[in-house]
């Protein structure tokens, strides 16, 4: 359970989150807004990768503040381009580098990396270059990456924007049958139409929390 007690975001004088408190247990929560309502930055804030400037959140009771290191193997992150997050130049040396704190043997290594890449079909590219991955393979990489860590909970931000249809379709497949805990920020209405609770930011504040059919309805209108 993810919570938000009052939280406030400021970077210098420009305020982008207001006053938000949230309670976040739903298995899949998407936030959509318009650009620049403060999406991402609420996002960031849910995982300690951003601390709030007033407020709390809190991961389980762990304030984020204090606990960055265990919030983060608790709710992971995958970024909108995985360029950001893909860092080694081998496809399995990226995998095995986010096993590195939890110090395991080096077959529970391998086993791990072989799992998650037959998974998401990428099983032939273990030795592969990552950057020469495609744009899709490189998001389903990412997200291996994360799901490697065995997090409670992932936070998508955007991660079918760069894509196309065909990987799109991919990368929802893979987000849907997750077990954990999803919380997804998108501008792709469809990915998230039968999500639990959808969050809708309008200039730093949350002006509709709702099931799909209503919260998605607010937002088409609040953007005509
Ligand atoms: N590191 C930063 N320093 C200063 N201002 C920032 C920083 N990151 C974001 N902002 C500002 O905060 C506001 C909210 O940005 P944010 O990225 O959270 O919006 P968003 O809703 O995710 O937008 P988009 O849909 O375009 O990705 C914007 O005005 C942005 O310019």
């Amino acid at each position: 359970m993810i919570e938000l007690q009052n939280v406030a975001l400021r970077y210098g004088a420009q305020s982008v989150l207001k006053d938000i408190s949230l309670s976040l247990g739903e298995r899949r929560i998407g936030i959509v807004g318009a650009n620049g309502s403060g999406k991402s930055t609420l996002a960031r804030l849910l995982n300690g990768l951003l601390v709030p400037t007033e407020g709390k959140v809190l991961v389980d009771g762990m304030d984020t503040a204090n606990d960055g290191r265990k919030v983060r193997a608790r709710v992971g992150f995958v970024f909108q381009n995985p360029d950001n997050q893909i860092v080694f130049p081998v496809v399995e040396e990226d995998l095995a580098f986010g096993l590195k704190p939890l110090k395991l043997s080096k077959e529970e290594v391998s086993s791990r990396i072989d799992t998650m890449l037959v998974r998401y079909d990428l099983g032939a590219y273990r030795t592969h270059p990552s950057h020469q991955l495609s744009g899709g393979q490189k998001q389903l990489l990412a997200i291996c990456g994360v799901l490697i860590m065995e997090p409670a909970c992932i936070v998508f931000d955007e991660p079918t924007t760069l894509l196309d249809l065909r990987n799109r379709n991919r990368v929802a497949q893979a987000i849907a049958a997750l077990d954990q805990q999803v919380i997804t920020v998108s501008h792709d209405l469809d990915l998230l139409a039968d999500y639990d609770r959808i969050l809708v930011i309008d200039q730093g504040q949350v002006v509709c929390d709702d099931i799909p059919q209503k919260a998605l309805l607010f937002y088409v209108d609040l953007m005509s």
